[in-house]
């Protein structure tokens, strides 16, 4: 089971949670956000990083130079495109950039949402299906109705967002059987700021084990 961990903003956060195990941390390239972080302090904490942590530049509705600037100067490992990105940009950002890898997420408001699922397989990595909210486009710490992904067979690797917490991870993996996970204000003290006490009770309730010490 993967576990990203979104919204980091200060490196000593990054690296600790690094060191307990988990799979990916997410950085919020989005300047509206209470979690934006800009991409030379990115840069500053993912060279701090293990390699084998998955490093992920979140952005919205991004132009095509944007996306070259962010990504040259920030050191990332992976886009995740989480404004109204069509398929059609997302096999323009992967014929750009093969060597990045591509999360499209898709904020699901109801069942339509998700019978767009099969135009974006061809072009991405993996999905990441979070909660739909009228003014917030991401960290809203609200889960959508999992009951909608009953039945579904997504061809394709995803992970699950929106109001995960410690006390509902489990229950929001047996629900959906997503390939990952994806938190951020349920692990967090305040926007940005991440209450490690929290993500370790979240790694002890999926079972993780810390990494070992390379990177202590
Ligand atoms: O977190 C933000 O502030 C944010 C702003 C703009 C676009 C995306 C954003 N977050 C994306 C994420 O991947 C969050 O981890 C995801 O929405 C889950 O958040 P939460 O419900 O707080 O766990």
């Amino acid at each position: 089971m993967a576990v990203k961990i979104c919204g980091l903003t200060r490196a000593e956060q990054a690296v600790a949670i690094a060191q307990m195990g988990v799979s990916a941390l997410g950085f919020i390239c989005v300047p509206s956000s209470p979690r934006y972080i800009p991409p030379p302090a990115i840069a500053a904490i993912t060279q701090q990083l293990p390699e084998t942590v998955l490093t992920v530049a979140v952005v919205a509705n991004p132009t095509l130079e944007a996306l070259d600037s962010l990504i040259h100067r920030s050191n990332i490992k992976a886009v995740q495109l989480h404004g109204h990105e069509s398929p059609a940009f997302c096999q323009q950002v992967q014929q750009h950039y093969p060597h990045v890898q591509i999360i499209k997420a898709l904020r699901v408001k109801s069942k339509d949402t998700l019978e767009s699922i099969p135009h974006y397989i061809p072009y991405v990595t993996r999905l990441l299906l979070d909660a739909y909210h009228p003014q917030q486009l991401g960290g809203t710490g609200t889960p959508f109705d999992w009951r909608l992904l009953q039945h579904l067979s997504i061809a394709c690797p995803w992970w699950l967002a929106g109001g995960i917490t410690p006390e509902n991870c489990r229950q929001a993996i047996a629900q959906t059987h997503p390939h990952g996970i994806d938190l951020s204000s349920g692990v967090e003290v305040s926007p940005g700021i991440k209450d490690l006490g929290r993500v370790a009770a979240l790694l002890k309730a999926l079972g993780v084990d810390a990494n070992p010490t390379p990177h202590s």
